[in-house]
């Protein structure tokens, strides 16, 4: 398996009242080509700095970050517009990435609009054609395509969430980040998220980035999991390894309160 993302050293501070705050101190990681990382570590820890990091919505202030070995961080104007069709994003909150005042196909439609010249092999025959394409996109998320003409606010929370998914796997990418996906939904709802996420990074080959505080939702979808604390990574192992005698006392702690 090759690597899509080598992250090496990253650190990332900011300013603040009081001084500064080292959100992300000397991260490093791989994630393959077709593979789930999880990053587990309680609020605080640095997570979602590492993915604004991986969104090129941050730049860190040392380290190197590089896309199939192109350096993410000096990308700038048409290039780096470029490569952002390869890393989509799923936050916490889908009202995010959701219109309110838009039907839903259009926001699931809105990154094709943004790339017209990317033809992803799932939208092929209607790719010219932005209501059967948004549809095709709701039948992958398990919707149904009724719902094209609904507003957000007339869905459930997990069939918004639903909707930002089809949004972030639009243009295919190769790595989709989720930052907390599942942490606004009730449980069940929850098991149904991570489980179509599973199916998809796999039927569309993707790779993922996978962040959560709850490590039992991190287990249940990454090939391996990165523990951080306070900017830190402090263990990093194959998820098949999450109860070895060797984990990290932090590790040890989180998996303690999960099961
Ligand atoms: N834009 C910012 N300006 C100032 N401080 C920030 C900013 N973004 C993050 N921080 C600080 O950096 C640290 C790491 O934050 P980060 O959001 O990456 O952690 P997290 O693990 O994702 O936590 P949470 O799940 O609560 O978002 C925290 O102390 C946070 O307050």
């Amino acid at each position: 398996m090759g690597s899509l993302i080598e992250a090496q050293g990253l650190c990332k501070s900011y300013r603040r009242p009081g001084g500064m705050v080292e959100a992300v101190r000397d991260v490093s990681f791989e994630i393959g080509t077709g593979e789930c990382l999880g990053v587990v570590g309680e609020s605080g820890s640095g997570k979602s700095t590492v993915s604004r990091l991986l969104l090129a919505l941050e730049r860190p202030d040392r380290g190197s970050l590089r896309l199939e070995g192109v350096s993410l961080p000096e990308l700038k104007g048409e290039a780096l517009r470029r490569s952002r069709r390869h890393i989509q994003a799923v936050f916490q909150d889908p009202s995010a990435s959701l219109n309110d005042r838009l039907p839903v196909w259009r926001s699931v439609v809105e990154p094709l609009d943004n790339f017209p010249e990317v033809v992803p092999p799932f939208l092929q025959e209607v790719r010219q054609d932005r209501r059967a394409s948004a549809a095709r996109l709701l039948e992958m998320v398990g919707l149904d395509p009724g719902l094209l003409g609904r507003y957000p606010h007339e869905l459930s929370g997990g069939q918004r969430q639903r909707v930002a998914i089809a949004r972030g796997i639009a243009l295919s990418p190769k790595l989709l980040v989720c930052d907390e996906p599942t942490s606004s939904l009730d449980v069940t709802v929850q098991a149904h998220i991570l489980k179509l996420l599973k199916s998809l990074q796999r039927e569309l080959g993707m790779s993922m980035l996978f962040i959560s505080h709850d490590l039992a939702a991190v287990h249940s979808v990454s090939d391996r999991i990165l523990v951080m604390k306070d900017g830190l990574s402090v263990d990093t192992f194959g998820s098949g390894d999450i109860l070895h005698p060797e984990r990290h006392p932090y590790t040890r702690l989180l998996a303690a309160a999960a099961h």
